[in-house]
């Protein structure tokens, strides 16, 4: 298990170039199973997540190639069943269930159960299936999805009570390309990655409309063909740097962004008294520390909101903001592991009901810390990086889910870190 030793203190400045997104590659990576043909997608994340995918892919008789950020998938004869050593691994390996019960009529994916960030549960994914005619059992930790007569098109409503869904939105739109006659999905999740997906989908010859809307509509086809795509650059990779130049930078710019996509973790770091100035492409943007930052409030809300998957890093932020600042999670508010990690480092965090409240702090000291999740763990190396002495962060197999090369990115930005391998 890996450690990465931020000793803090070193200003971070320069620039980077911002990788493809991964929790638009997962979805991408399944839905090559539509088709026979080869499907070649470009820019996909070297991080764990990915490399999963890929050998859940190949567990089921694709034939995958992986040459740096490109990834070459044939699926002429596949299974359909999930491996479940690796599914096991893996939540988003749930976006298998739509593309294997379109190509294969049945389908047995382990169920996630839950996670440090909260409950995970899969019903509207299973609501949306059954509508266009699947019918499900679980047995044995599967859920088991069968639809011996092909699927048929119908009208889904996918909002729960926390809101729309992502993975669940893929789900059903994926399974919809290959179902007979049309499909509409209502309170549909709106976020870029469910738009990448559509796109990638339409390049096989799907028909769907209104991708980034809240009504998705999908003409079946009989049959998807291959394709090439390149993914969105990764609008939480960038988000995580912009927050570290807020916090410890001295003018960082990222490359190959899309403005678009960052227009709400802008807005906040804005009020948050930090600068962000794009390019006037957009696929650019440069973030300098602030003279007098100020506290304020973020309420996590699906896109085009604050993403929750921006919450934690943010904390980082505010721990080191004069004044009050409140971060509330309304999709996941069980999602504060991290708080107490910061509190080791010296923050003052006060988490109760789904709502941390955060009184900026002098100074953070370095300490041992443990990451519990993903953007925990990325909100842990981001105080490092303004802490006295050295934050030794555990666990470091949760940042590589997610962030490609974090250490060598933040080597190149001047930041003093140094990645301990154990084996
Ligand atoms: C791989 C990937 O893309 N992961 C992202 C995706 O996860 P994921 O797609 O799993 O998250 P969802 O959008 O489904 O979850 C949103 C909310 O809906 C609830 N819910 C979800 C499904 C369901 O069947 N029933 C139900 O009640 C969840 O508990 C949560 O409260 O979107 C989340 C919300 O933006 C992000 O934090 C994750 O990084
Ligand atoms: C929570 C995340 O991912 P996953 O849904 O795969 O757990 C994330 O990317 O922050």
């Amino acid at each position: 298990m890996d450690k990465l030793l931020v000793h803090g203190g070193s200003p971070i400045h320069g620039a980077i170039t911002i990788s493809g997104s991964k929790n638009a590659s997962l979805p991408i990576l399944a839905a090559a199973l539509l088709t026979e043909e080869d499907v070649v997608i470009r820019r996909v994340p070297d991080v764990s997540d990915t490399n999963y995918m890929v050998q859940i892919l190949t567990g089921l008789g694709a034939d995958v190639e992986r040459f740096s950020g490109t990834v070459r998938i044939t699926a002429s004869e596949i299974s359909d069943t999930a491996p479940y050593d690796i599914v096991r691994r893996m939540r988003a390996s749930v976006c298998m269930m739509g593309p294997l019960l379109a190509r294969k009529q049945r389908c047995v994916v382990a169920l996630p159960g839950g996670c440090v960030i909260g409950d995970r549960p899969i019903d509207l994914h299973i609501r949306g299936l059954e509508a266009l005619g699947a019918t499900s059992e679980f047995e044995g930790g599967n859920v088991i999805l069968t639809a011996p007569h092909g699927l048929k098109g119908a009208t889904v409503d996918l909002c729960g009570e926390n809101g729309p869904t992502v993975l669940g939105t893929d789900n059903v739109m994926m399974a919809a390309t290959l179902a007979e006659g049309t499909t509409t999905i209502t309170s549909a999740a709106c976020e870029p990655e469910v738009v990448d997906l559509a796109e990638f989908l339409n390049s096989m010859g799907a028909k769907i409309t209104g991708a980034g809307t809240p009504i998705i509509t999908i003409e079946g086809v009989s049959k998807l063909h291959g394709t090439v795509h390149n993914v969105i650059p990764d609008r939480i990779e960038a988000g995580t740097f912009m927050v570290a130049a807020a916090l410890a930078g001295d003018g960082v710019t990222l490359r190959r962004v899309h403005e678009g996509h960052l227009v709400a973790i802008t807005a906040a770091l804005r009020k948050a008294g930090h600068q962000v100035h794009f390019n006037n492409t957009g696929d650019a943007c440069t973030v300098h520390r602030g003279d007098t930052p100020m506290p304020v409030e973020i309420v996590t809300e699906p896109y085009p909101g604050y993403p929750t998957d921006m919450q934690a890093q943010m904390t980082a932020l505010f721990a080191m903001t004069p004044g009050s600042s409140v971060v509330v999670d309304t999709i996941f508010p069980q999602r504060f592991m991290h708080c107490a990690e910061l509190k080791r480092m010296g923050a003052d965090i006060h988490v109760a009901d789904g709502k941390a409240v955060i009184k900026g702090v002098k100074s953070l000291s370095g300490a041992p810390v443990m990451a519990s999740d993903l953007r925990a763990s990325a909100a842990l190396v981001l105080a490092g990086l303004v802490a006295k002495g050295t934050t030794e962060i555990n666990r470091l197999y949760h940042i590589d889910r997610g962030y490609e090369h974090i250490d060598e990115k933040l080597l190149a930005l001047g930041a003093n870190v140094e990645r301990v391998r154990e084996r």
